[in-house]
């Protein structure tokens, strides 16, 4: 049985028919689920995914634009993903992720090499050393399910690339949180008593002990940049060597750290007061050189930096001259703007500077951690779960997911068929959807089922596929406008929705009894044991399940409307699955939604055109 969910086995009730679905759609980037619609794409077929996101700004809805209903060929069906591991991953994790896929272990892949490679991988794991731009996603060419960063930057992955293109992009954040705590505080007692330096003159045959003279830890003020997980470890172990630790970080409780005897600075007053500064805050626009020219002119003379953070917070030409002038007396760096940094860097070439190729995370134990870390994360994304370490997706906890899975195929096949409903050139540019619960309106989480709206609306007349991480970027792209409201009802607490209902305004309709009065197509739908059903068209109310396919009619409301149509559907051999009547005004006008297992063909369809009573049909593939 394939792992990843676009091969989602068989299912047969339905609610495990739902979960699959939202499982599928949490991750991939193509509809998969048992209820898709979208031709599977071949592997190689390139032209869906080399759109110009920002080509289209309103959606066009193009005619003929039904969906062709299919299901992948077996021979589309490789047995395992192929996960491509682009750096050394700890051989626990390698185990874990050969038990669900092909992996291949390519080190030191060019970018031509792996932009060659990505396209037939579904998912990526790397560390700090290979830069995931937006040529590894375009060459990826909609394959690309998830990219797993073993360890905690992802300063080396295009995330606004990764989310463009549907692309979960996960890390491992907590494995290798000691192995960098201590590889700072290593840093921090090797530069005050100059071990690196003593070392390589004593192993030079000199004997230098008035030269390596250091500095004590005790009693001194230690400022930590970045009180996250690493910055507080390091705080920790720092007290414990005696120190007066105090933190910056705008986003830190205050009371986290004042538990650990922590005193929140301004970032001025942590560089004027700090006898030793330990950098531990991400790479971000915000922070990318924060330590400069300017910075080091506020800093107390003699101030030394450790940096186990990345390299590219600190402008290193600004550190080379701050040390040469003795502001900082030293340095000790596990990270670099560039890495590895050119041979002839003045930066690690300096007598004041200690140095390490990027080790923080690099301990037996971490890296065994890390490896599960991703690769359980890796594998569960591939199988369609939402990853807690997801770092592009919104979170959605497991209970809300399981609560909300059934809601969440209502609210595709809405959207689907809300936009089949839209006559042929005319522009969607808003959508609205109403969620009607007798829940508090602040209990219901609506981004899945605003996602699955947005996909149903979308899919079917673009190319675009949607998933959890790009629906609300991709309907901005293509200049929908999506709004919500939540409307309390008087109806059962037990479920989280009780209907939903999707509104296109400012559209011509194919079929005109579903425009309600103010001009808008609406419909609205509910989750009746497990099953989504249509509840409403434009003002009439039906009551027909959501599944296969669905005939609309309008016509006057007069006996043996149902046999006629009943009668052509057999004389064709369409298998009629259901059907609903409902009725705004007795003997006036009515409108019977049919389901019917087969596509009627045009012939049929012409047949039940021809049936005097009927004023309006349409059919609608779901
Ligand atoms: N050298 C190495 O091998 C390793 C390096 N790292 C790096 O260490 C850094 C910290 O990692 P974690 O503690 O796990 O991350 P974290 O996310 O737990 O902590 C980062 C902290 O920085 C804070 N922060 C954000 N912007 C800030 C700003 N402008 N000024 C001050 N603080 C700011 C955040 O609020 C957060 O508390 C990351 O850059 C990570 O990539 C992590 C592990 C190993
Ligand atoms: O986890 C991090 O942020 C690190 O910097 C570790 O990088 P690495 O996985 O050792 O290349």
């Amino acid at each position: 049985m394939a792992a990843i969910p676009i091969f989602n086995p068989p299912v047969s009730s339905p609610n495990a028919k739902a979960k699959a679905n939202l499982l599928s759609f949490l991750t991939t980037t193509t509809t998969t689920s048992p209820i898709s619609l979208r031709p599977f794409p071949r592997r190689h077929d390139s032209s869906r995914h080399h759109r110009s996101p920002l080509s289209t700004n309103v959606l066009k809805v193009v005619e003929p634009s039904l969906p062709k209903s299919s299901h992948p060929e077996p021979a589309d069906i490789p047995d395992k993903p192929t996960i491509l591991v682009s750096e050394k991953l700890g051989e626990a994790g390698l185990d874990l992720l050969r038990g669900h896929a092909h992996v291949d272990c390519s080190y030191n892949l060019s970018p031509d090499d792996l932009c060659q490679k990505i396209s037939s991988c579904d998912a990526l794991i790397v560390r700090s050393g290979t830069k995931v731009t937006r040529q590894v996603f375009e060459a990826a060419k909609g394959r690309l399910k998830v990219v797993g960063r073993a360890g905690v930057g992802i300063d080396n992955v295009d995330l606004q690339a990764a989310t463009e293109f549907g692309c979960l992009v996960v890390n491992a954040p907590t494995a290798n949180t000691i192995a960098a705590a201590e590889h700072g505080i290593a840093l921090l007692a090797a530069m005050a008593r100059n071990i690196a330096q003593a070392d390589a003159s004593t192993k030079a045959g000199k004997w230098e002990r008035n030269k390596y003279v250091g500095v004590s830890m005790v009693g001194k003020t230690l400022a930590v940049m970045g009180f996250g997980k690493v910055g507080s470890e390091v705080a920790r172990r720092a007290k414990g060597l005696g120190m007066n630790v105090i933190a910056h970080d705008p986003y830190a409780p205050a009371d986290r750290a004042r538990a650990m005897g922590v005193e929140l600075v301004s970032f001025d007053q942590a560089i004027s007061t700090a006898d030793f500064l330990s950098l531990h805050m991400p790479l971000t626009p915000a922070t990318s050189k924060v330590f400069n020219d300017e910075t080091f002119s506020k800093m107390k003379k003699g101030v030394r930096i450790i940096n186990v953070a990345r390299g590219g917070v600190i402008d290193e030409d600004a550190l080379v001259r701050a040390l040469e002038s003795g502001v900082v007396a030293q340095a000790a760096l596990d990270v670099f703007t560039e890495e590895p940094p050119p041979k002839d860097s003045k930066l690690v070439h300096h007598p004041n500077v200690t140095v390490t190729p990027h080790l923080g995370a690099s301990t037996k134990e971490a890296q065994e951690g890390v490896a599960i870390e991703i690769a359980e994360a890796v594998v569960g994304a591939l199988n369609g779960e939402l990853s807690a370490t997801a770092v592009n997706a919104p979170m959605v906890p497991p209970d809300v997911l399981s609560e909300l899975a059934p809601y969440v195929v209502l609210a595709e096949k809405l959207g689907r068929l809300a936009v089949q409903l839209v006559a042929g050139g005319s522009g969607i540019q808003a959508l609205k959807v109403v969620y009607k619960s007798a829940r508090d309106p602040d209990d219901l989480d609506t981004r899945l089922l605003r996602a699955m709206v947005t996909k149903g609306i979308i899919e079917p007349i673009s190319s675009s596929f949607i998933n959890l991480v790009n629906a609300d970027y991709t309907a901005k792209q293509k200049g929908l406008r999506i709004s919500e409201e939540r409307v309390t009802v008087n109806s059962s607490p037990e479920s989280p929705v009780h209907s939903i209902q999707v509104k296109i305004p400012s559209v011509d309709s194919k079929f005109t009894s579903a425009v309600t009065g103010n001009g808008e197509i609406s419909i609205e739908g509910q989750v009746k044991d497990g099953i989504p059903r249509l509840t409403c068209i434009g003002s009439f109310g039906v009551d027909v399940s959501l599944e296969g396919n669905l005939l609309l009619c309008r016509q006057v409301d007069q006996p043996g409307m149902i046999g006629q149509v009943g009668n052509i559907l057999g004389e064709h051999n369409v298998n009629v699955s259901f059907m609903s009547v409902g009725r705004t005004v007795r003997r006036k006008q009515a409108i019977m939604a049919i389901g019917v297992d087969e596509e009627p063909n045009r012939e049929t369809l012409l047949k039940i055109g021809e049936v005097k009573a009927i004023e309006e049909f349409v059919f609608l593939n779901l």
